[in-house]
């Protein structure tokens, strides 16, 4: 299946499915914090799991209590596609066992 830059409309519409996510400058991004750096690191391993699993990988920051996450697909030249919305469902349905809440 052809991946393919999914219009405002539609990066809107879906964005609407996961509060926390902003779009911007062609990238998907959120930041989430934690009671401590082993919550916040604890994150980012699953991550990284998960993006092996999906081949699709985001730019993760780890400070002391926060991860950052932003994601689009090179592929398309760093537009936004259905990819970046399937990793962070992912991420989601995970952050909440770390302890994350937003920042
Ligand atoms: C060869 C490998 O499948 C590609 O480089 C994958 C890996 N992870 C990726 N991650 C992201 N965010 N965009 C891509 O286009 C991408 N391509």
């Amino acid at each position: 299946m052809a991946v393919e830059p999914l219009t405002d409309q539609e990066i809107q519409r879906r964005l609407e499915q996961l509060p926390g996510w902003s779009f911007a400058d062609d990238r998907l991004f959120r930041t989430y914090v934690f009671k401590g750096h082993p919550q916040a690191a604890g994150l980012v391993a699953e991550i990284a799991t998960i993006q092996e699993e999906l081949d699709h990988h985001s730019d993760l920051t780890l400070g002391y209590n926060k991860v950052g996450v932003t994601v689009n697909t090179h592929s398309v030249g760093g537009k936004v596609t259905a990819l970046d919305f399937e990793l962070a469902g992912r991420i989601e349905e995970i952050a909440p066992q770390h302890g994350a809440r937003a920042d």
